[in-house]
């Protein structure tokens, strides 16, 4: 079922979640849960703190050349870790807890994880380019970090000045 994706600045968001122990039909029922939602919201990356459960897992459906997401090409990685990154890349970032926000940020450009599947078993997995960028930007969530922690000083002042006055004119009704 689709769940509630919760939003900035509410604070589970800044929560370190736990690692998962049981590879359960409960964390399946989470996992399937999560891609309705994800997909629902056109999103193309999910950690369980967007849909308020602090757990280690995460999603990632990245669409094809024509735009269009597989969920054959579904990740799920559960306790990830990342084992070894390399260069730099810049990307312009979104996320379903930071709506209609969008900003550079820099991140490596290779990474290799380790993280284990929906029933445990231990996996690796090495990737770069906008995977690279999704990995890092999910698996922040899951230590409590939003990718506009990780904006340069005046960048962040710019996100707080435009989110409060969406914050006052939505309060009066009014559409920005
Ligand atoms: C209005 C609004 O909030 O727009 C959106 C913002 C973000 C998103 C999705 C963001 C997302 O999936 N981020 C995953 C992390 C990530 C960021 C950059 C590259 C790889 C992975 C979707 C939105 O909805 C629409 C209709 O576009
Ligand atoms: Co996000």
């Amino acid at each position: 079922m689709i769940r509630e994706i919760i939003t900035y600045p509410d604070r589970r968001l800044f929560m370190r979640s736990n690692e998962v122990e049981s590879f359960d039909s409960e964390l399946h029922k989470l996992l399937d849960d999560m891609y309705e939602t994800m997909i629902a919201k056109n999103g193309i990356g999910l950690a369980a703190i967007q849909v308020a459960v602090p757990l280690r897992a995460l999603i990632i459906n990245l669409p094809d050349e024509e735009g269009k997401q597989h969920k054959e090409d579904l990740l799920e990685l559960i306790n990830p870790v990342i084992i070894e990154s390399k260069g730099t890349q810049i990307y312009t970032e979104g996320c379903l807890s930071v709506p209609e926000y969008y900003e550079d940020v820099e991140r490596a450009e290779w990474v290799r994880v380790e993280y284990q599947d929906r029933f445990g078993n231990k996996k690796s997995l090495e990737t770069d380019g906008l995977l690279a960028v999704a990995v890092q930007h999910e698996m922040d969530h899951l230590d409590g970090h939003l990718f506009i922690e990780k904006l340069p000083y005046l960048k962040r002042k710019k996100f707080e000045k435009e989110w409060k006055k969406k914050r006052t004119a939505k309060k009066s009704g009014v559409k920005v």
